[in-house]
């Protein structure tokens, strides 16, 4: 390696056999004073060459950190659809652009069709994705076309009209609502107790309105998403907009919207930054155009009134449990492709069910079913429904037992 040609030269001694005593004792001063100078010439030049290679350290660690940044924020998600002689044909969430891309072969040999891929601008395939990291897949279920309608709904006639006026109008009337000058509900919250339909109402406008339908539970935000729910509910409106027209379907709005409680744990504060991402979209959703949200809780009670106020869930809409006549409905609709014995009176039954959900009819329509099978006859008869409203009322009073009587 050659020698920087910057370094001072190293002193000499030159001493000459003539020199008296005196003379070599001077010569040796002088050489002396020549190395302390050229040691403090070189000192100077090191503590130069520190402050410099500090600097360079730095430079090296930023253009490190954005190296990154540029990797991640290139990468693009998107689905491989068919795997094929001449490459991948992959699709980009989002825009559901496809195309046809080359693959290297080390990850070509751990793709599947179906994966999901990260892509980069070029659409080149970066990365297989685990299916555990991508969350945002998980935590939300997308639905093009949800395949519930309004007649598939029982006894919830009143909620049904509620819900068309304050969700399905405004999607396909907007201009109407635009020229008479009136803002429509911004979200509407959907109580009562559980399996009464809530969720059938919000895919049924969906359907009704061809809009997309894309349902969050808040409780998987809590529980297994820690610490990215606010992201997540960015994703959330993100994707909405994406995919408008869409209904967002929020399941469980308690779970992330509770009343605040005393505790101050780190869990309700990254609970608290989840509902409080979900104000601030809601806040800002007028301009977001074709995007209804939708929101349902079992536990009105506990709801922070602050999602509540005009502008965030401005539209209540109570969902009790069906009535004699909804529940003759609804087991007619669970009934509909069932084999039923001419003896069958739907009407009476319904009168014995009183304080069943929605939820809980749609199973004793398939256990009556089952009594029949057991039998080894291919019609239901009425004390099919009998033995599995019996057996319905067993089950729910065995998981009432307490645990240590159980
Ligand atoms: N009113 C109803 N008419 C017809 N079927 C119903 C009705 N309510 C509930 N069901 C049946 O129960 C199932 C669950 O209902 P759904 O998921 O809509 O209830 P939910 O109110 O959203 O419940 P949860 O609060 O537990 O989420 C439905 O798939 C359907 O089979």
């Amino acid at each position: 390696m050659s020698r920087s040609p910057s370094l001072p030269e190293r002193p000499r001694l030159e001493l000459d056999p003539d020199m008296t005593p005196d003379e070599r004792l001077e010569a040796l001063r002088e050489h002396f004073k020549e190395i302390v100078q050229v040691n403090e010439q070189l000192t100077e030049q090191l503590d130069a060459a520190r402050d410099r290679q500090h600097d360079l350290t730095d430079e090296v660690d930023q253009l490190e950190r954005e190296n990154e940044t540029l990797k991640t924020s290139s990468l693009y998600i998107a689905t491989a659809e068919e795997l094929t002689d001449d490459g991948v044909v992959v699709k980009q969430h989002g825009n559901n652009q496809e195309v046809l891309t080359e693959v290297s072969p080390s990850i070509r040999d751990g793709l599947e069709a179906g994966d999901r891929v990260a892509i980069n601008d070029s659409f080149g395939v970066k990365q297989i994705l685990d299916p555990e990291t991508d969350a945002r897949a998980q935590a939300m279920q997308v639905d093009g076309s949800p395949d519930v309608s309004y007649s598939d709904i029982g006894g919830l006639e009143e909620q049904i009209r509620e819900v068309r006026e304050a969700v399905e109008e405004p999607l396909v009337n907007a201009d109407q609502f635009r020229e008479v000058g009136i803002e429509p509900p911004s979200g509407v919250l959907l109580h009562g107790p559980p399996g009464t339909g809530k969720t059938m109402l919000a895919k049924a406008v969906a359907n009704e309105t061809d809009a997309t339908f894309i349902k969050m539970a808040g409780s998987e935000l809590v529980r297994k998403f820690i610490g990215e729910g606010a992201r997540l509910v960015r994703d959330l409106f993100e994707l909405a907009a994406e995919r408008e027209p869409a209904i967002i379907f929020i399941d469980e709005i308690d779970a992330i919207a509770a009343k605040r409680t005393e505790s101050k744990t780190s869990g309700d504060a990254e609970v608290q930054r989840t509902m409080m991402q979900l104000l601030s979209e809601m806040d800002g959703f007028d301009e977001r155009g074709e995007i209804r949200i939708i929101a349902a809780t079992n536990r009105f009670d506990m709801l922070d009134r602050a999602i509540l106020r005009p502008g965030r869930f401005d539209r209540l809409i109570e969902v009790p449990n069906p009535d004699v006549e909804g529940r003759e409905r609804i087991l007619e609709i669970h009934t509909q492709e069932m084999n039923l014995d001419d003896d069958v009176d739907l009407g009476a039954f319904a009168t014995e069910t009183d304080g069943l959900s929605g939820a809980e009819l749609a199973s004793l329509a398939t256990e009556a079913g089952m009594f029949a099978i057991r039998d080894g006859r291919t019609t239901v008869q009425q004390s099919d429904l009998h033995d599995a409203l019996e057996k319905i009322e067993a089950d729910d009073d065995a998981s009432s037992v307490p645990v240590a009587f159980a």
